[in-house]
């Protein structure tokens, strides 16, 4: 990924939390990432990490329409997804899927706490306020059905390293960075 881009979502991400009142930390811990496929505006994610506890973790995230954190899975971490400002669309698998499609098997998940009947791979929308809970092993992927989209994301361990498995093998969890500008900021994985 281009520092270019990485300075550029920077901005755009910060713009908008600032836009919609959410005050981030001092020395804020920012991860922006194509996930290695080298199409942010397609397939990206901007995250600033709150806390990184050994028990539990916090995010805020900031997605553009049309841009998919693609399908993946953790082995170990229980998260939920919340869609802060704007909305947020999410399909999810119970098991890994042969591909990211649909199909006629329901499978319990909780939004807003409440047991739901979602079915395998369609559209499960978030409006802002609302959360899904994702158990270990659920697998899901997400993107803004809204201009931009605020998301938290409040789990147990998060571990970035080991704890993602995509379904698309090409997938790496963080970008490698070509260095085409001066850098506006330092990520998590520098
Ligand atoms: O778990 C999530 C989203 O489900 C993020 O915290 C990861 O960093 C994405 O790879």
């Amino acid at each position: 990924m281009k520092r270019s881009e990485i300075n550029r979502a920077f901005h755009e991400a910060s713009d908008c939390f600032a836009k919609q009142g959410w005050a981030l930390p001092p020395r804020p811990r920012w991860d922006i990432t194509d996930f290695g496929l080298g199409d942010f505006r397609r397939c990206g994610l901007t995250l600033v990490n709150l806390a990184t506890e050994p028990e539990y973790c916090e995010k805020l995230m900031y997605a553009r329409r049309g841009q998919i954190t693609p399908c993946h899975a953790h082995q170990k971490k229980k998260e939920d997804i919340i869609c802060r400002v704007g909305e947020l669309s999410l399909r999810l698998w119970p098991t890994k899927p042969a591909s990211a499609g649909e199909s006629t098997e329901t499978f319990p998940v909780r939004v807003d706490g409440e047991v739901y009947a979602a079915t395998a791979g369609k559209l499960l929308v978030l409006f802002a306020g609302s959360r899904v809970t994702l158990p270990p092993g659920l697998w899901h992927e997400f993107f803004p059905t809204s201009e931009e989209c605020i998301i938290g994301e409040v789990s147990t361990a998060n571990d970035d390293l080991r704890d993602n498995f995509f379904l698309d093998a090409e997938i790496g969890r963080f970008s490698t960075i070509e260095e085409d500008a001066p850098a506006h900021v330092r990520l998590v994985s520098e």
